[in-house]
């Protein structure tokens, strides 16, 4: 599969102040794709476009050349949040929000080190890295065939960071998923992605 952007430009309706001005990328689904920019640059604003949270002001996304808007049911392109307490709905047990998934088969959970006893848990009885752990099972679903990854382990461990980017990388590998990581942590990208894209360039 092919994720293509064309031409993207997006601004907050209240800013006057543009994020995006006519950004392209163009990527298969096995590439994994850094995205490099300080702070306050757009990325987060980026992987909501591609995800279809937020509607380009011109431009296009197309996944195998078809919108990403025209999308219904499940969207193959699963984004997983920085901030795993805000992408949970609270009233769920984690039994629940793995179902929002795509048919999330047991072993995944067992990779990232799911302990059953939390299954009946609500979120807030969860630690952030142990909750983190289920949006990433959540968006491993069967039918996802892009992953957007936005600065997803930076409230883990080194060492459960690592295990948890080891079962990512043989995973979306195996599965031919094309990944878009955010991170600030250079060397974790230079690790992970196949190339990098400068973000800040997209802005005049
Ligand atoms: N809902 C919103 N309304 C108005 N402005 C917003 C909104 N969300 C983000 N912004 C602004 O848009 C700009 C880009 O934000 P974004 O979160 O995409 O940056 P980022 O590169 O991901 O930053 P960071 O590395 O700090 O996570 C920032 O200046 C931010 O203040």
């Amino acid at each position: 599969m092919k994720l293509e952007l064309n031409q993207v430009s997006y601004q907050y309706k209240k800013e006057n102040k543009k994020i995006l001005e006519n950004f392209s990328l163009s990527m298969g689904d096995t590439e994994r794709v850094g995205l490099i920019a300080p702070s306050g640059y757009g990325k987060t604003t980026l992987c909501k476009l591609i995800a279809g949270y937020l509607t380009p002001d011109s431009g296009e996304i197309l996944l195998d050349g078809r919108r990403v808007s025209s999308y219904k049911g499940y969207c193959p392109i699963q984004m997983i949040w920085q901030q795993p307490e805000l992408a949970v709905n609270p009233r769920l047990r984690m039994r629940e929000v793995i179902l929002e998934g795509d048919e999330v088969e047991p072993r995944i959970l067992e990779a990232l080190g799911i302990e059953k006893a939390w299954m009946d848990r609500f979120p807030t009885e969860l630690s952030g890295g142990e909750l983190q752990r289920f949006c990433l099972a959540r968006a491993l679903g069967k039918r996802t065939r892009f992953l957007l990854a936005d600065e997803i382990s930076t409230m883990l461990d080194l060492i459960t960071q690592s295990q948890i980017w080891n079962f990512l990388l043989k995973e979306v590998k195996q599965r031919q998923i094309g990944v878009i990581a955010v991170s600030h942590n250079q060397a974790l990208l230079e690790k992970v992605c196949t190339r990098q894209v400068r973000l800040d360039y997209a802005i005049k």
